[in-house]
């Protein structure tokens, strides 16, 4: 199906509202070619870094203002060339789109197609910030690279296995099903690389294990997964739903709407701004960096330690949330930047869980690295892993099983 029989390069494209994080690798090695960033996109700030592993080379970077997502996978392209990695190289296989948004309809990674397109554009209502980046993420390749196969893997894929009473919000059931109100879950392709991994890690197979992965990055997201297929997830009808994040609030009573509504004269796209841009941790104590938390933490900062707070106990709470869910767990893995990360975080969620078999070790839990490992005692009985994520990997991986079967 590849334009090249021979090609094993996929370039994977993650388009966000305001950024493109991309990375090209080599399917034939795993090898990663070149890796980069476009942030700040549509500002006077836009900044392109871009990394050319192959050649050795180091990171350039580039700050003039893009002034959107079509310029920006120019300006991308364009970079990747002067490495001669230009996406006319007869050796790229696919390119792999992140979706964030796919509905109760793809359960799997698919060829873009423009009846696949039309699809993933109904679903902008539920997935207003990210469905349409992604779009233009896709009709931007293609106009650079007609005749390659284009494959979007869907963010929504892997949590399409979670029983109807997980999915289901107890509401009216018609009016949920005319406007597509159901429980679909975000960050799957990170949920299903982070658990093969921890199964991995264990030295058992995904189908022998249950394991409970919390997606800690600036979203942030936890599943639980029996035997490799997630049961439940924290993310909702959009990534709004569940843990405490770096701007959006999780969980809610749904009543503040209307009170705000009501009350507060704020219109409906203030209060989404509000509960998607100006809470979580940065509604809760001005900043949405945990690295810059724990500074102020150090320094004795009241307002930082209670934001620190009600992010622990939320997540404390998913983790016995997931634990009866499961019922028997065997492991439970932290990933993405704060996971991966801060140490306090993963010591504070797991603090007083020995009865249910959850201890961190803080020795291990102190140490740094890259790699897959374990921070619990000898002793537990439940391993408490660290886990690097790599969604790009995955999707990667997937699109090109897609293209090369
Ligand atoms: N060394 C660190 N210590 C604590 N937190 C960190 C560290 N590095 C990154 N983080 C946290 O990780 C977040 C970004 O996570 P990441 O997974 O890259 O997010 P996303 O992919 O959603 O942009 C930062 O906002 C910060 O809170
Ligand atoms: C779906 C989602 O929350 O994505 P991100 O963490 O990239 O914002
Ligand atoms: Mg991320």
């Amino acid at each position: 199906m590849t334009a090249n029989a021979n090609a094993t390069r996929v370039l994977v494209l993650n388009s966000g509202s305001s950024s493109v994080k991309y990375q090209l690798l080599d399917m034939a090695d795993g090898a990663r070619l070149a890796v980069g960033l476009v942030e700040r996109i549509g500002e006077d700030s836009s900044r392109l870094a871009h990394t050319p592993l192959a050649t050795g080379g180091t990171k350039r970077e580039i700050t003039e203002r893009i002034p959107d997502h079509a310029a920006a996978l120019k300006a991308v392209a364009d970079e990747l060339a002067a490495d001669g990695l230009g996406l006319d190289s007869p050796e790229l296989a696919a390119i792999g789109h992140r979706v964030v948004h796919g509905g109760s309809e793809f359960t799997e990674p698919t060829l873009i197609t423009d009846e696949v397109i039309a699809h993933i554009e109904r679903l902008i209502p539920v997935a207003p910030l990210h469905n349409p980046a992604n779009i233009t993420g896709i009709r931007t390749a293609q106009a650079l690279r007609p005749d390659l196969p284009q494959v979007a893997v869907f963010d929504t894929a892997f949590h399409t296995t979670m029983p109807e009473h997980a999915a289901r919000y107890a509401i009216d059931t018609a009016t949920a099903d005319a406007n597509m109100i159901r429980r679909y879950g975000f960050h799957g392709t990170s949920h299903a690389y982070v658990s093969r991994e921890t199964a991995k890690l264990l030295g058992k197979d995904p189908s022998e294990v249950n394991v409970i992965v919390l997606h800690l990055g600036n979203g942030a997201s936890a599943s639980a997964v029996a035997g490799g297929r997630c049961v439940d997830t924290s993310m909702g009808l959009t990534p709004l739903e569940g843990l405490v994040m770096g701007t959006r609030s999780g969980d809610i009573d749904p009543a503040v709407i209307f009170h705000l509504a009501r009350n507060a004269g704020m219109s409906t796209d203030e209060i989404d701004s509000l509960l998607n841009k100006k809470s979580g941790l940065i509604g809760l104590c001005g900043d949405n960096d945990m690295r810059e938390i724990r500074r102020r933490i150090d320094e004795g900062d009241e307002q930082a330690k209670l934001a620190f707070d009600v992010y622990v106990h939320r997540l404390k709470k998913y983790i016995g949330a997931y634990y009866a869910v499961l019922g028997k767990v065997d492991a439970i893995a932290f990933t993405a930047g704060v996971g991966e990360n801060a140490a306090p975080v993963r010591e504070a969620a797991v603090a007083g869980l020995e009865e249910l078999g959850l201890a961190v070790d803080a020795g291990l839990n102190a140490q740094r690295g890259d790699a897959a490992r374990l921070i619990s005692p000898e002793y537990a009985r439940v391993a408490v892993a660290v886990v690097p994520t790599d969604e790009e990997l995955e999707i990667a991986t997937q699109a090109y099983a897609l293209v090369s079967a």
